[in-house]
């Protein structure tokens, strides 16, 4: 196990420090930042605060990252999140840069007793499911009757919940522990500490709670990630006009700091302690170089993999093996935008449609609800394997196969409303290196997680890959604060 242990930083303590940033630093560094991210943002804004002088390459022509919000094609000044969509009401972090930056919230409608769900041919709703699981017929066990996918679930896994929440801090290491080896299918098939779950049963939660993409995925990780999906009464929200107007908001301050379509290439160790960064400029394809005392690197692993490091052994063993096994999930979300928005005639005013259809999960949206004009679906929201239907096809096919799923359920007239779509297959975005946000393999936790966030002499790292809070940008945000207090006092090198 490394022997560094990143900044055990209290809630309290990351939430004053956006607030009111770091301590001036005695010791200014020069400091460079690979990503213009939520996690590049947030340690860029808060070491400049402090003193230090920061530049940050960003390959892309924008900065945000996975908090992208898609434009055009769409028509009426309307949008869709294709990264970040939802902000739980227990991600302080988020909600705290949100209130830093007066940015206006609205309430993002995450499920609604009007949830539509389209199973095993079956067409219903979430309130009557609840009354009757078994409209489904998923072939559950005789003792499983009567009990929806959530009841099952949290029947299989509620005395780890509740071990955990007894004591967070001390208790998530021995749950760690002892369940890191587990999948998320064999814990609930196997389960060791609550009922196993039939055949049935386990594939009513996979479908109904969208489990499908991750059961090979580890226990921990996927019980972390879902926690909050899983709490019935958690509230979330969303920014008007687009969640890409929280990293937008870093914009007046760091402008002059960041380098837009500037790809980092390489990192160098010099003798002397010093790191240079080679970064292509995508435009004119121009090799530059970047010296400075330190390094933050906020670029996914999937990314990092086809960096050069020189000399090699600046990285050590552990880093590399961490960069290389790190598992990252792959996502796909379809938008489909339409002449008005007949879903609410339908009572379905935000929430979704829960289907066993490739679309497989469909947001309807949260804002202008009751307006007159258009309206955009997340026809589409796919993980894993449920993106590969989707990522093979061209744009074009992706949307008709994602009207023709929402046909199925709203009926043909909704082709006549069809305006215009878009899609985000995060598998083929070069800037996330084909993944859309890490997630454990069974043991990876356990095996890799200490080698990730920990620093390999004048680099450090952050993005949410190196939080307990992966693709979440509360994680995001999390390693950046976390990677700002590591290095602000530092000594120059
Ligand atoms: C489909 C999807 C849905 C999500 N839903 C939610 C949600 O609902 N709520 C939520 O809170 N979070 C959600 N997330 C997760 C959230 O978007 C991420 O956790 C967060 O944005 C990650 O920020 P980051 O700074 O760690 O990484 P990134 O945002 O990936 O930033 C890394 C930056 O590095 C840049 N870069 C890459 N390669 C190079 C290079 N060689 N040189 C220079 N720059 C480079 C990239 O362009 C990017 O700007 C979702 C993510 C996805 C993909
Ligand atoms: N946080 C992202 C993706 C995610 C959710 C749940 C588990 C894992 C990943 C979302 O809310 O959609």
């Amino acid at each position: 196990m490394a022997d560094y242990k990143p900044s055990s930083l209290s809630y309290e303590e990351m939430l004053f420090t956006i607030r009111q940033g770091l301590r001036p630093t005695q010791l200014p560094k020069k400091i460079i930042v690979a990503g213009a991210g939520m996690a590049g943002l947030v340690a860029a804004s808060l070491l400049k605060k402090a003193g230090h002088s920061v530049t940050i390459l960003e390959a892309n022509d924008r900065i945000g990252g996975r908090v992208y919000t898609l434009r055009y094609p769409f028509v009426d000044d309307l949008y869709l999140d294709v990264g970040a969509m939802r902000i739980p009401n227990t991600h302080h972090l988020v909600l705290a840069y949100l209130e830093k930056f007066r940015l206006p919230i609205n309430e993002f409608k995450n499920t609604t007793p009007q949830d539509l769900i389209y199973a095993n041919g079956i067409k219903t709703n979430l309130r009557t499911y609840w009354q009757n699981p078994d409209i489904l017929k998923y072939p559950v066990a005789p003792h499983e009757k009567g009990k929806t996918a959530e009841e099952l679930l949290l029947s299989a896994i509620k005395p780890v919940i509740d071990f955990i929440q007894q004591d967070p801090l001390n208790n998530w290491p021995v749950v760690l522990k002892r369940f890191d080896s587990y999948s998320m299918g064999d814990f609930l098939r196997y389960n060791p500490v609550g009922a196993s779950l039939s055949p049935g049963a386990l594939e009513m939660v996979e479908v109904i709670i969208d489990l499908e993409g991750f059961l090979e995925l580890a226990f921990t990780s996927i019980l972390r990630e879902f926690l909050p999906l899983l709490n019935l009464n958690m509230s979330y929200y969303e920014v008007e006009g687009g969640n890409d107007r929280l990293p937008k908001a870093f914009i007046p301050y760091l402008k002059e700091d960041i380098l837009l379509g500037h790809r980092m290439t390489k990192i160098r160790h010099h003798n002397d302690g010093k790191v240079t960064i080679r970064a292509t400029q995508t435009t004119s394809l121009r090799q530059l170089e970047f010296t400075a005392d330190l390094a933050i690197v906020t670029v996914p692993f999937s990314v990092l993999s086809i960096i050069d490091i020189e000399p090699r052994h600046t990285f050590s063993h552990n880093k590399y093996k961490a960069i290389r096994e790190l598992h990252y999930a792959s996502s796909t979300k379809i938008g489909l935008q339409f002449t008005h928005r007949f879903w609410e005639k339908e009572g379905l005013r935000g929430g979704k449609l829960i289907t066993d259809m490739p679309i497989r999960f469909a947001y309807y949206p949260s804002h202008l609800i009751g307006s007159s004009g258009s309206g955009i679906i997340l026809a589409s929201y796919t993980w894993e394997d449920d993106t590969l239907p989707w990522d093979s096809l061209p744009e074009s096919s992706r949307i008709r196969h994602a009207l023709d799923n929402l046909a199925t359920v709203h009926g043909n007239s909704i082709y006549d409303a069809f305006l215009t779509g878009a899609s985000q297959s995060w598998a083929h975005d070069r800037f996330t290196g084909g993944g859309a946000f890490s997630l454990f393999k069974p043991s990876q936790q356990t095996e890799l997680f200490p080698y990730i966030y920990a620093p390999e002499g004048s680099v450090h790292f952050a993005g949410d890959h190196t939080s307990t809070l992966p693709a979440w940008m509360e994680g995001a945000i999390q390693s950046g604060i976390r990677v700002a207090h590591e290095i602000n006092d530092l000594p120059r090198r």
